[in-house]
C-alpha cells in the first residue's frame, strides 16, 4: 500500500478541516503537508507509530501550537486567527499526567473550573456532575496522587470537560491502562459521543481504538497514509468484508445463495456447516441492502453477522507502518 493513498472522503458534515499542514522542529518534519477532514459527532482515531506526529497534530488542533505552514479550519473559523475562541470549544487531554499538588479530585476540578471562568455558584453542581460522569463520585475527597492510573485518566477527562467543549482531543488516553480500565474508557467515550461531542483520540496501538472509533486516520512520518470509516478502510484494503448468514431452514440455502450472487457487491459465497459466508465490498448501508434483498424473498434468516474489522485492521496497520520513523 503506497503511503499517499487517501480513501474516499467521509460524507458526513465536516467539523475540522486540516489543509496542507506542516510542522517543522529544527531538522524534523513532524507534520508534512497533511490534509484531513474530521466529521462532526464521530469518534475519530488518530493512529500512528511513535514519532508519527500525532501529538503535534493534536496540539495544533487544540490551538496550543501553530503550524509552520497550512491551515486548520474549525467550524469555518481558522484556528491560528482566533486561538482563544478555539480553546473554548476544545477540551484537551495531554498524554502525560503532570504533577498533582496536594488536591482532592473535587479541588482539582474546582481549580480548572476557576481557570475557565465558571462562576463560583455553578462550580459545585458542575463538579458533582462531572465526577458522576467519569464514575469518580466516591473519590471526590480522595487525594489525586493516590488515585489509580485509570482513575487519574478519567479525572483528566473530567478536567477536559469542565467548560463543556464541543470537541475532545485525547492524546493516548488508553496508554498504560489495564483491559478493564480500557473498557471503562471506551464506554465513557461512547457516552460523550452520545452527548453530541466529537472525539479525537490518538494511539500507537490500533486495536486499542478499532472497537471504539467510527473513523480513523493513519499517520506515518508526519504524512497521512489513509483515512476513512473503519468499515470502509477494512473493505477497501482487504478487498472486502465478510458476513455469516444462518437460515432457519437449510432447504432455503440454494435460494439464498442465488439472491446473494445476483448482488454486485458480493464477491464470493460459500457454505460451511450450513452457514453461508459471503464476501462483499461495501459499508453497513450495503450490508443492510443485502439483508433486505434476502428478506424480500422471504428467506428465513435467523442470524446475519458481519465479521469485525478489528483483527484485520491491526494487520493492515502493521504493514503500512513497518519500516520505522525518520529521525
Ligand atoms: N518540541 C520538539 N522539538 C523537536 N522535535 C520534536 C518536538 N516535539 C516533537 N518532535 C519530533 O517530532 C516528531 C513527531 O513527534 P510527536 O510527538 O508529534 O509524535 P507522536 O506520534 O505523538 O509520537 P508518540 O506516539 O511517541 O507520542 C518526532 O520525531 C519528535 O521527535
Amino acid at each position: 500500500m503506497a503511503d499517499s493513498t487517501v480513501l474516499t472522503p467521509v460524507a458526513s458534515e465536516t467539523l475540522i478541516r486540516i489543509q496542507h499542514v506542516s510542522k517543522r522542529y529544527r531538522n524534523v518534519n513532524a507534520l508534512d503537508d497533511l490534509s484531513l477532514e474530521i466529521p462532526r459527532g464521530k469518534i475519530f482515531g488518530l493512529i500512528g507509530p511513535n514519532g508519527a506526529g500525532k501529538t503535534t497534530l493534536i496540539r495544533i488542533l487544540a490551538a496550543l501550537l501553530a503550524p509552520s505552514s497550512g491551515q486548520v479550519w474549525f467550524n469555518n473559523e481558522e484556528v491560528s486567527r482566533s486561538p482563544a475562541t478555539i480553546q473554548r470549544q476544545v477540551g484537551y487531554m495531554p498524554d502525560f499526567f503532570g504533577v498533582y499538588p496536594d488536591l482532592t479530585s473535587a479541588e482539582y476540578l474546582e481549580f480548572y473550573a476557576g481557570i475557565h471562568g465558571i462562576p463560583r455558584q455553578k462550580q459545585a453542581g458542575l463538579i458533582s456532575d462531572l465526577l458522576e460522569l467519569v464514575e469518580l463520585t466516591s473519590k471526590r475527597d480522595a487525594m489525586v496522587e493516590n488515585l489509580s492510573r485509570g482513575m487519574k485518566q478519567r479525572l483528566c477527562l473530567a478536567r477536559a470537560l469542565v467548560h463543556d467543549p464541543e470537541v475532545l482531543l485525547l492524546d493516548e488516553p488508553a496508554s498504560g491502562l489495564d483491559p478493564r480500565a480500557r473498557v471503562e474508557l471506551r464506554e465513557l467515550v461512547r457516552t460523550l459521543q452520545g452527548m453530541g461531542k466529537t472525539i479525537i483520540i490518538s494511539s500507537h496501538i490500533l486495536l486499542e481504538l478499532a472497537e471504539m472509533c467510527t473513523d480513523i486516520a493513519i499517520v506515518k512520518n508526519g504524512k497521512l497514509v489513509l483515512s476513512g470509516s473503519v468499515d470502509t478502510i477494512t473493505s477497501q484494503i482487504n478487498g472486502g468484508r465478510q458476513v455469516e448468514i444462518r437460515l432457519l431452514d437449510p432447504s432455503s440455502l440454494p435460494q439464498a445463495l442465488d439472491v446473494l450472487k445476483a448482488r454486485p457487491e458480493v464477491t464470493q459465497t460459500q457454505i460451511e456447516d450450513q452457514v453461508i459466508q459471503a464476501d462483499f465490498q461495501g459499508d453497513d448501508q450495503v450490508l443492510y441492502q443485502m439483508l433486505s434483498a434476502l428478506m424480500a424473498e422471504n428467506i428465513p434468516v435467523v442470524s446475519f453477522a458481519p465479521r469485525s474489522g478489528g483483527g484485520r485492521l491491526e494487520e493492515i496497520f502493521m504493514q503500512i507502518t513497518e519500516g520505522g520513523q525518520q529521525g
